[in-house]
């Protein structure tokens, strides 16, 4: 649905203190989801945190729809339509089910609190339900269903298949699909490469916080060994 890149990336250098942990990245986002994938350590985070303005410091140009993002405080960038699905989730323990999503909801925009329910039965069942009373998997449909609220432009997902079971990876990587295809960009950070792969249409591998490869997700899926050297993975 986009015609011009949504995102684009133009040698971004991070640094934490004296550490180096991006090195000019430079990429562009648009129709084709994509997914970064690479192993601990690597810059993944860095990168996410890059754009949705979390990073402490960094050069080079990061813009949305043309617009540079430079300088930007991340409630700015959710505005101009960035949603973020963090590492780890984080819910709040203290707050229901139904109140992390009415914090988020706003008036207009495909994503609504009934289409979440509609989306994710479980969540319209344990809408009273803590934070903290909520399985793996039920707050990650929530960590998703908080982005999604916001009726992001593009989608940036910190890792959301880890430490799920195996039939809840299956929802993540359908509901991913689904978005993408209904014309939501989609940057998927992971380090599970099957459900990547799955997920999204191209593939970029990072490995000490350089883009080394960039391809179709079909070519890494059928290359173990590029697999291998980059992600010390091979497959099942
Ligand atoms: N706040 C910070 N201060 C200093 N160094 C940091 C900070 N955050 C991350 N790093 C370092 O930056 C490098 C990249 O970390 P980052 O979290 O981006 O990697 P990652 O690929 O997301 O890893 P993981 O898969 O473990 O989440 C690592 O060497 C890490 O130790």
């Amino acid at each position: 649905m986009h015609s011009e890149p949504l995102l684009q990336i133009a040698g971004l250098n991070l640094r934490y203190g004296s550490s180096h942990v991006l090195h000019d990245i430079s990429l562009t986002l648009g129709a084709r989801p994509l997914t970064i994938l690479g192993r601990n350590g690597m810059g993944k985070t860095s990168l996410c945190n890059a754009i949705i303005g979390l990073a402490p410091h960094f050069s080079g140009s990061i813009r949305l729809a043309g617009t540079e993002l430079t300088g930007l405080t991340p409630e700015h960038r959710a505005r101009l339509g960035i949603g973020y699905v963090p590492q780890g989730r984080r819910i709040f323990r203290s707050l229901s089910v139904e109140e992390h999503l009415t914090i988020v909801a706003q008036k207009g925009g495909d994503w609504t609190i009934e289409r979440v329910y509609e989306t994710f039965p479980r969540l319209k069942e344990r809408r009273r339900n803590l934070g903290d009373r909520l399985s793996g998997g039920e707050q990650q449909m929530l960590a998703i269903s908080r982005a999604l609220l916001l009726n992001p432009r593009l989608l940036v997902l910190d890792e959301p298949t880890e430490g799920l079971a195996p039939a809840i990876v299956s929802d993540v990587v359908a509901l991913v699909r689904e978005v993408s295809q209904q014309g939501m960009a989609v940057l998927m950070v992971e380090q599970n490469l099957h459900a990547a792969l799955a997920a999204v249409e191209d593939a970029a591998i990072l490995v000490g916080g350089e883009i080394v490869e960039h391809m179709s997700a079909q070519a890494l899926a059928t290359d173990p060994a590029m697999q291998k050297r980059h992600l010390a993975l091979e497959l099942a």
